[in-house]
């Protein structure tokens, strides 16, 4: 919200961050699914006299906020995306609040996974993974929207086909050409999808949970290539660019993604004394792992006619 008050450009929101809740649901097997978010709720609204002069009558409670979040989750009678029950929430608050313009709601599911036991999926048993699904959406009270979703912490590890050659050497260069190395990220991926408005989201539940589940396939294919023989990544831009052009390739409702992987380097172990000039000779075997200092490396891949 952009106001002008007393002769300045005046821009607020207000919301609630973290908002934690779980939701059970039973099928008629007696099976459970589980959710577990992490919801963060922004509101731009006209309340401008909050600030300016004390006045709360226009404000939606940060707390009530909070509390909307436990009985939206209660209301969902039936198993829905994490995209879904953000938009509605989104929705909740454009609708119900003369005051409120546009909601944000930004939410991290956590990865609990059903386990298998002797190789049966348990009824009600779950564990955590690893990488995380997440979404934003913006509604405006018009009905205008935005969704995006995202994969957080999808660590990929390949210990050949890689290499990093032709780069720029100059006088403070002294990273080796290679054609064999450790190729190892941490991926952080979030794409948009094209719908505008409330009545352009399709109908089908857990339509967004497939494409996430497909996405994420997606990269990680791209990522390895074929499982004898591979595929062979000229650097961490190449890798990144064929993984974006797969997704929007693929999935035709997609209209942008943006990639975010850092080089995680694993440096070859060599080691020598003064009396024994090999004690330990690197020969792509022993490795130490590192995380800092990373290569930072993120692009996004947008078609020509999507709104990024
Ligand atoms: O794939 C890579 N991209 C780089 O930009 C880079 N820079 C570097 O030192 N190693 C690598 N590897």
């Amino acid at each position: 919200m952009a106001d002008e008050v007393e002769g300045l450009r005046f821009e607020q929101r207000h919301g609630k961050a973290r908002v934690r809740v779980a939701r059970v649901w039973k099928d008629e097997n007696g099976r459970h699914f589980f959710v577990e978010w992490n919801v963060s709720i922004s509101l731009l609204s006209d309340c401008l006299p909050a600030y300016v002069r004390g006045d709360n009558s226009d404000i939606v409670a940060t707390d009530t906020m909070k509390n909307t979040v436990y009985v939206k989750a209660k209301e969902c009678s039936e198993q829905l995306s994490v995209e879904d029950f953000a938009i509605g929430l989104a929705k909740h608050f454009t609708s119900f609040y003369q005051q409120v313009t546009t909601a944000i709601i930004k939410i991290v599911e956590k990865p609990w996974e059903r386990v298998c036991i002797d190789g049966q999926p348990h009824g009600h048993g779950f564990k955590l993974g690893s990488e995380k699904h997440t979404t934003e959406v913006a509604v405006k009270k018009s009905g205008a929207l935005l969704v995006s979703s995202g994969i957080e912490g999808l660590s990929l590890l390949k210990t050949t086909k890689s290499g990093f050659e032709g780069f720029i050497r100059d006088k403070n260069t002294i990273l080796p050409e290679t054609r064999e190395r450790m190729l190892a990220t941490e991926v952080s991926a979030s794409w948009r999808y094209p719908f505008e408005s409330l009545s352009s989201i399709p109908a089908k539940p857990l339509y967004f949970t497939e494409r996430y589940i497909d996405v994420k396939k997606v990269l990680i294919d791209t990522f390895f290539g074929p499982p004898k023989e591979g595929v062979y990544s000229a650097s961490v831009q190449s890798t990144l660019y064929h993984m974006a052009k797969a997704v929007l390739g693929r999935f035709p409702d997609i209209s942008s993604i943006q990639l975010k992987m850092p080089n995680l380097h694993f440096l070859p172990v060599n080691l020598s004394s003064k009396d024994n000039p090999v004690i330990v000779k690197f020969e792509d075997d022993v490795y130490l792992p590192t995380d800092e200092p990373h290569g930072s490396i993120e692009a996004s891949l947008s078609r020509i006619w999507s709104k990024m």
